[in-house]
């Protein structure tokens, strides 16, 4: 059977599940997590979403992310795609979380109660291509610069997430 992502309502109380393109397509709140590491220079480790992801592909977006599923513990699933997408893991705390809802156009929306993590890690990733074109460290205090002057090279929720990332790292 296919992974079942986690339907919600706007206090991330569960409501039911589904397949991940349905859900997308039907633009449903669900769960969702976004990892953000950062080095001992305080660099932000990006990735650049592989050309073939169902949205936002070639954005830059923050270091991971992904989707719980019915019957994992999200405490694996985050290390697990961690490890999938990047190819390490690390420590991850949970920092914050946030509601945003974006329509890509394609047919797809994103509407997702997400989960923030912050982890620290010092060694250039191993990307999986299946998922990740590129990668680059960028300083938190260069990232709004360039997000600002990029804007259309960043993935949607990512610079939604920005500002309350930095002030939380603060
Ligand atoms: C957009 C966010 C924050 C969660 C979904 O991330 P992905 O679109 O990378 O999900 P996967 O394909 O990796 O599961
Ligand atoms: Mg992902
Ligand atoms: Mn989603």
């Amino acid at each position: 059977m296919e992974d079942q992502l986690i339907v919600v309502n706007e206090k991330d109380e569960i409501v039911g599940y589904g397949e991940k393109m349905p859900i997308h397509k039907e633009g449903l709140l669900h769960r969702a997590f976004s990892i953000f590491v950062l080095n001992d220079k305080n660099e932000l480790l990006l990735q650049q979403r592989a050309l073939h992801k169902y949205h936002s592909a070639g954005l830059w977006a923050n270091t991971c992310c992904s989707h719980p599923i019915k019957g994992e513990d999200q405490e694996i699933t985050i290390h697990r795609r961690l490890q999938e997408e990047m190819g390490f893991d690390c420590h991850l705390e949970k920092i914050f979380d946030f509601i945003y809802k974006t329509e890509f156009g394609n047919g797809l929306t994103e509407y997702e109660f997400d989960h923030v993590y912050l982890g620290r890690y010092n060694n250039d990733p191993i990307p999986n291509p299946d998922e990740v074109a590129s990668f680059k460290w960028i300083h938190i205090d260069d990232i709004k610069n360039d997000m600002n002057n990029n804007p259309d090279q960043y993935a949607y929720w990512t610079k939604f997430a920005i500002d309350k990332f930095l002030a939380k790292i603060k």
